[in-house]
């Protein structure tokens, strides 16, 4: 469980994070959405420790991620990055297989690699390749059985379907959801995308004016007045309500 309690983060004269609480549950998929520069990266990189917030605490397993915690909670996290940002000079089953090769031989982390690929619909043909000859979905899908590599216990995905086409994006919902669903893995997912939090979250989160401002699950979220104004549109009436 990751519990973020009054995390503020300043650049210069703005105040981008102003106070946010949010709790991802054990094996819970939370969707955080709002509009550009709204600071959900800047959220991500917080929990990731790569920005350090000026007050606030976040705790894992009911723990501050100070230095140790950090090291041992970045152990055991997967990272689906927007882009999927496989490296360029490795083979596709070296990017998946990164971190294990440094800790078993390439012939195990090889098949570990074959294995993940194999659950995200690649291929051994795929394995070879650079990732310069994969297409657009088809490298996202590398870039996801690299964050499944080390059988994660949390797992964050950056804006997993930009840059898809709708069909694309809807097969990549759909993996991230199994394996959430299959390896009870905590997931926070970073997304502009309403249709994929409808695939893939059980909650959604509202970001805006640096806190939150709506938290509540994916299955209420058409009558949520917040995510309809978030949404440019009148909530839905609850179910059971009869136009005159
Ligand atoms: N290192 C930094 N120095 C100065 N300002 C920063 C820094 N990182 C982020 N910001 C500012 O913080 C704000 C939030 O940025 P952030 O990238 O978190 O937005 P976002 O919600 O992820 O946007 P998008 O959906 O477009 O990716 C922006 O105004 C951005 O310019």
């Amino acid at each position: 469980m990751i519990e973020i309690r009054g995390l503020q983060k300043t650049f210069g004269a703005t105040r981008v994070l102003d106070g946010v609480d949010l709790t991802v549950g054990q094996g819970e998929s939370l969707c955080v959405i709002g509009q550009s520069g709204t600071g959900k990266s800047v959220l991500l990189k917080c929990i990731l420790g790569l920005e350090a917030p000026e007050a606030g605490r976040i705790l894992w397993q009911g723990r501050p991620l100070d230095r140790a915690a950090r090291a041992r909670f970045l152990a055991g996290f997967g990272m689906l990055f927007q882009g999927a940002a496989l490296f360029d000079s490795l083979s596709v089953w070296q990017n998946v297989a990164f971190r294990l090769r440094q800790r078993m031989s390439d012939d195990r982390a090889r098949g570990i690699a074959l294995d993940k690929l194999a659950r995200v619909g690649l291929g051994p043909e795929t394995a070879d390749l650079m990732p310069a000859e994969l297409s657009g979905g088809m490298a996202k899908r590398a870039g996801l059985a690299r964050a499944i590599a080390d059988d994660p216990q949390v797992i964050f995905f950056d804006e997993p379907t930009t840059g898809l086409d709708p069909i694309r994006a809807r097969a990549i919902d759909a993996l991230i959801r199994g394996i959430v669903t299959e390896t009870g893995a905590t997931a926070l997912t970073i997304t502009h995308d309403m249709a994929s939090v409808a695939r893939i979250g059980d909650r959604v989160a509202l970001l805006q004016g640096g806190r939150i401002a709506h938290d509540g699950p994916v299955a209420g979220m058409d009558t949520a007045p917040a995510l309809a104004a978030f949404l440019g549109r009148s909530p839905a009436p609850p179910a059971g309500f009869a136009a005159p």
